[in-house]
């Protein structure tokens, strides 16, 4: 495809030829700001005798011109190549309306997150904080939901309990797969200021969209708050776990806040599809049975 710029010019070279100079460029069908600035370099390098042709070859020399790639040109002086950015703070630039916006959401997300990771490092803003931000960690680990779920499940000598955390334990594996799924399409880089020192990871775990403790929060506190009754205090003290679990991730620097954000809305979600898919000994008597022996 032939560049405006070049279009540009072959039509200034035409008009000056059969129009004898006539045509103006304010009123070219071509009416980009760039392509207005050539158009005048070319008619200010014309004077009113000259040839067009000589005055195409004069407006070639401009600098315009000597910054593509014409072979008339001369060369200017190589200038180094910027030093490379990380990865994580590299935006590609999307011509669509859409492109811009989600890279600048993308930007303030990064400038955001880098701001709120106080306590990535010991020696950051809040680093004395981070051993606080760990234990939050543990708190929503999938191996701490998973195993202690899988125990109460076999101690439990209730079937109102069995129904509750079969589900609970399918929640949970239906969480992991997801997030799983996700991180390893995404691939999305744990922010840089991360420090990776994550107590019992997978190899997934090297990405951070969505935040697993995010989801696992979400899911955990919904399915909490549907199925076990509990005093009001208990109730606040449950959201206020999951909203300060995924608050501790950015401040960590594990995530940036839209990962966070994201895995609270899929955890959200995931709630809705196992409630939806509740099992039952009615409609999977086969797991049920497995409990028939106590
Ligand atoms: C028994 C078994 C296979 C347990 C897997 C438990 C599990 C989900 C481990 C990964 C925990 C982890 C470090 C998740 C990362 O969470 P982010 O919030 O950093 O995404």
């Amino acid at each position: 495809m032939s560049s405006p710029r070049r279009s540009v010019d072959g039509r200034a070279a035409a008009s000056g030829a059969g129009a004898g100079g006539g045509g103006s460029p304010a009123h070219g069908s071509h009416g980009g700001g760039s392509i207005r600035f050539e158009f005048q370099a070319l008619l200010s390098n014309r004077s009113p005798g000259a040839e067009p042709s000589a005055a195409r070859l004069r407006a070639s020399e401009s600098p315009m011109h000597r910054r593509g790639s014409f072979p008339l040109a001369p060369a200017a002086a190589p200038q180094p190549p910027p030093p490379p950015l990380p990865e994580e703070d590299c935006m590609k630039l999307n011509p669509s309306f859409l492109g811009i916006a989600l890279s600048s959401l993308l930007a303030i997300d990064l400038w955001v997150s880098k701001r709120m990771g106080v306590c990535a490092r010991e020696k950051s803003s809040w680093g004395s904080a981070r051993p606080l931000m760990k234990l939050l960690e543990i708190s929503g680990h999938g191996v701490l939901w998973l195993a202690g779920t899988a125990y109460c499940l076999y101690q439990s000598d209730s079937w109102a309990g069995r129904e509750v955390l079969v589900n609970l334990l399918f929640a949970l594996l239906l969480d992991l797969v997801l997030v799983a799924l996700l991180k390893g399409l995404v691939r999305r880089r744990r922010p840089s200021h991360n420090q990776m020192d994550m107590f019992f990871s997978f190899s997934v775990d090297k990405y951070s969209f969505p935040s697993g403790h995010a989801t696992r929060a979400a899911l955990v506190s919904r399915f909490i708050l549907h199925h076990l009754v509990l005093a009001i205090p208990l109730r606040v003290l449950i959201v206020l776990w999951a909203f300060i679990l995924g608050l501790s991730r950015v401040m960590l620097g594990r995530h940036n806040v839209t990962d966070v954000a994201f895995g609270f809305f899929l955890g959200y979600i995931q709630y809705s599809i196992v409630d939806y898919f509740w099992l039952s000994p009615f409609n999977i008597p086969a797991v049920f049975a497995l409990w028939s022996h106590k």
